[in-house]
């Protein structure tokens, strides 16, 4: 078991997600539409279907990063904790605070320090004032992500000095140091090897204890190990945008899926 230092005072709860009614477009065309979902607090949900069906879209509307694309748009609601993340008065800075992200390629700064990396989301964020502990908050951030053990004597390496997994981790890292409530993960083990995928799926189940989890995935088995609730997306043809079409406890939609897309793309009959 890691010693975790203990957290500072900042540290936030897991918050939830409601999903109401949402619909994601590129240049006016819808990518995933009329999408209501509920992301349960302290669990790991995992977004799965096949490829455009608006998975990353969605979890980018998570955060409000979709609407950082050029030409993107959203109709509906995403309440964190009840507040409207797409109202007029809130501040896009403060929602991604407050819901981190982690992408499928592990993208630390590469000539910057391990330790620097970890800091860099509270630098950028100024969050991180003269007086603030650096020293502790990177290996409270670095020990959480499961990191610290094997990077505490190489700090002020630089952070492509690390293995792609390693990199990986640093990256969740620099996410849970801004002490989020949510970590949406888009693909985290895509470019992993098998072991490394297995220490991140560790250390997802780790911090879902603390934090609300949303996972992309491809890899159903990874879905099964990992997610308390899945929910399933697909489309009805090329083009058209996506649509939930099943969400509910995995192992319930793994074994026993209430619909005929999700039965066959669980079998592997499309996708
Ligand atoms: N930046 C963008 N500009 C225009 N269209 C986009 C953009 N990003 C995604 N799309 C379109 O939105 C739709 C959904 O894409 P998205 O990447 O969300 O799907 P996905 O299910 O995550 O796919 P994959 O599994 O292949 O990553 C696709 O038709 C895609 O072409």
């Amino acid at each position: 078991m890691n010693h975790v230092p203990p957290t500072s005072d900042a540290a936030a709860a897991a918050a939830r997600i409601d999903v109401v009614n949402l619909t994601a477009r590129y240049h006016g065309r819808p990518a995933v539409a009329d999408v209501d979902l509920a992301i349960e607090p302290r669990q790991v949900t995992a977004l799965i279907g096949p490829s455009g069906c608006g998975k990353s879209t969605l979890l980018r509307c998570m955060n409000g990063l979709h609407l950082t694309v050029p030409g993107a748009s959203v109709t509906g609601q995403v309440l964190l904790d009840d507040a409207d993340i797409y109202a007029k008065d809130s501040n896009p800075v403060e929602i991604r605070h407050r819901v981190g992200m982690v992408f499928q390629r592990p993208a630390p700064f590469p000539t910057m320090s391990v330790r620097d990396n970890v800091l860099a989301g509270l630098q950028l964020g100024r969050r991180l004032g003269r007086g603030a502990p650096h020293d502790e908050i990177a290996e409270r951030a670095l020990t959480k992500a499961g990191l610290w053990h094997e990077v505490k004597d190489r700090l002020k390496a630089p952070g492509a000095s690390l293995s792609g997994g390693q990199q990986q981790r640093l990256c969740i890292a620099r996410a849970l140091a801004v002490e989020p409530e949510v970590l949406l993960m888009d693909e985290p083990c895509a470019h992993l090897d098998p072991i490394s995928t297995l220490t991140i799926e560790d250390l997802i189940r780790e911090i879902k204890e603390t934090y609300t989890v949303v996972i992309v995935t491809h890899n159903m088995q990874q879905a099964a190990r990992v997610a308390d609730t899945t929910a399933f997306l697909t489309m009805s043809a090329v083009g058209e945008p996506g649509r939930l079409v099943e969400v509910g406890p995995t192992e319930r939609i793994f074994s026993s899926p209430r619909r005929q897309t999700t039965e066959d793309y669980i079998s592997g009959k499309i996708g």
